[in-house]
């Protein structure tokens, strides 16, 4: 199903890419959401795009988005597939011009993600999961298999902008031997683990199911894992609440 929906999807995210360049270092208006989370026109327009898009593709499939409105997990628990969409993933990285944010597509199916696309628009680069849940990057036309480096030495470890005053993470930090660690926003960090780049994004601080979805599939089908506090793979759309909790994505199966 996925490998016929890759190239549409590739298109899509193209175009949504393109809008959101077309507002990137121009002064948006700026709405602060309930989670503290900035909110733009570009999240809008993102959102609004992959939506009337994704419901021609597959229209009996519910979609999820970050900027929907809220659905109760009564109604979402009837769900045993949807999509599930981050329209502008590290929108504070957009507004601050680091390039670091992009466009997550996932699909859940029983709760875990089977498909994942991300679109870095400023590098014009596709990661994405195929039908046998393998890893591909694609930028103008060039498609390469993703895989996990094993770790370097030292360990190369990612984390977010925001992360580096977490007092758990520097706990966890000290635990890890002798490590570099360096800043990136947005689910790109999964995909630099994907690529060998980094070794380790462990996460404490607080994130939503939409920022993971597409990042934890892409990692597994480059031969990686993501897994919670309790060594398990994270679990989607399986209680009220949205958010992710801690976790540790790596370059080991
Ligand atoms: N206080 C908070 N509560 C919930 N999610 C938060 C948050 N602060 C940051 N996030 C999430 O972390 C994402 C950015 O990740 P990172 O810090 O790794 O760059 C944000 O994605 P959006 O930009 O899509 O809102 C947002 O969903
Ligand atoms: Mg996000």
């Amino acid at each position: 199903m996925f490998d016929l929906l890759i190239p549409p999807l590739i298109r899509l995210t193209t175009q949504v890419g393109s809008m959101i360049m077309s507002l990137y270092k121009s002064e948006l208006d700026i709405k602060i959401k309930l989670d503290e989370t900035p909110l733009t026109i570009a999240d809008k327009n993102a959102h609004e795009l992959i939506i009337e898009a994704l419901s021609k593709l597959t229209p009996n499939t519910p979609i999820f988005s970050e900027e929907s409105e809220i659905i109760e997990f009564s109604e979402r628990s009837k769900w045993h597939e949807y999509w599930l969409i981050d329209p502008l993933d590290g929108t504070r990285d957009f507004l601050e011009q680091t390039g670091e944010f992009c466009i997550c597509i996932a699909y859940i199916k029983q709760h875990r993600p089977i498909f994942g696309m991300i679109y870095a628009p400023l590098s014009k680069t596709h990661y994405y999961t195929t039908d046998v849940n393998k890893a591909f990057k694609q930028q103008e036309d060039v498609i390469q298999p993703l895989n996990v480096h094993t770790n370097h030495h030292p360990l190369k470890i990612v984390i977010g902008h925001c992360s580096s005053h977490n007092e758990q993470l520097q706990n966890h930090l000290g635990e890890c031997g002798t490590y570099k660690v360096s800043q990136l926003g947005s689910a790109l960090k999964f995909c630099t683990i994907a690529e060998g780049r980094y070794d380790y994004y462990p996460r404490f601080g607080p994130c939503s199911e939409w920022d993971t979805a597409a990042g934890v599939c892409i990692l597994q089908g480059a031969g990686g894992s993501v897994v919670s506090q309790d060594g398990k793979p994270l679990s989607y759309n399986t209680k009220d609440d949205l958010t992710s909790p801690i976790f540790f994505a790596s370059n080991k199966s």
